[in-house]
């Protein structure tokens, strides 16, 4: 028989573990630079963020006077240019964030499912020195579909040595509940992340506002894979 793989724990990045938004509006700005619009506030990304770089200048234009997809064309590449240059300049982990995944490295297979570019995933993970810590790292351009695509959350936890059956996923935003549950992942909200909409409209096993609550949500969320105590079944 095939030993059973440790639990999985995927997460989302933006606004889940990191609170990027500092960054991702610097770069917005840079694209509304570009186009001689006012600048954003930073707490006015956290709300364009979740679906990809050009979700987010889709945003940004829409609040500045409106645009186009030629407009987009144009600013996704001024976006990431900048973005890649200042990936981890105002970028900081949420509190306890560091504290939660060394409590789990030793009982799960940690992982990541963003829709960022893989590529500046795998920079702001090891600008933060996070690396070793994650078995795999999928981003919006590692298949050929992204969240809400269940596939892209269930190859995470495949590629780094998991079972989607003894998983649970953790996310800031709709994108992240909706793939959870296609893909009938236990899904856990972290409210203070980049949330879309009102929390109540999610599919949610469980809800945390910090991250020492993180344990003992993934008891409720998902109990036949972790005992009371915590640890791995
Ligand atoms: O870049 C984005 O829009 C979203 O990234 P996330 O999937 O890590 O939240
Ligand atoms: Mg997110």
């Amino acid at each position: 028989m095939p030993e059973t793989p440790r639990p999985s724990v995927c997460f989302d990045l933006d606004g889940t573990l990191v609170d990027t938004a500092p960054d991702l509006a610097a770069a917005m700005n840079a694209v509304l630079d570009h186009f001689g619009r006012p600048h954003v506030e930073t707490d006015r990304v956290r709300d364009m963020v979740g679906h990809g770089a050009r979700r987010t200048i889709e945003k940004g234009l829409a609040l500045t006077g409106g645009g186009s997809e030629r407009m987009l064309d144009e600013g996704v590449p001024v976006f990431l240019d900048h973005y890649a240059r200042n990936i981890c300049v105002g970028s900081r982990p949420w509190p306890g964030v560091e504290a939660a995944l060394d409590a789990l490295a030793e009982d799960a297979l940690l992982s990541v499912c963003t829709n960022k570019p893989a590529a500046l995933a795998r920079d702001l993970i090891q600008a933060l020195g996070w690396a070793p810590r994650f078995a795999a790292i999928l981003g919006a351009d590692s298949l050929d579909v992204k969240k809400p695509d269940p596939r892209h959350l269930t190859e995470t936890i495949v590629g780094a040595g998991g079972d989607p059956r003894r998983a649970v996923y953790v996310g800031d935003s709709s994108v992240d509940s909706r793939a959870a549950a296609a893909a009938r992942i236990p899904f856990i909200l972290f409210r203070p992340g980049y949330l879309d909409c009102p929390a109540e409209e999610l599919e949610t096993a469980a809800v945390i506002d910090r991250f020492d609550e993180l344990r003992p949500a993934l008891h409720v969320a998902a109990p036949s894979i972790w005992s009371t105590s915590g640890a791995p079944t």
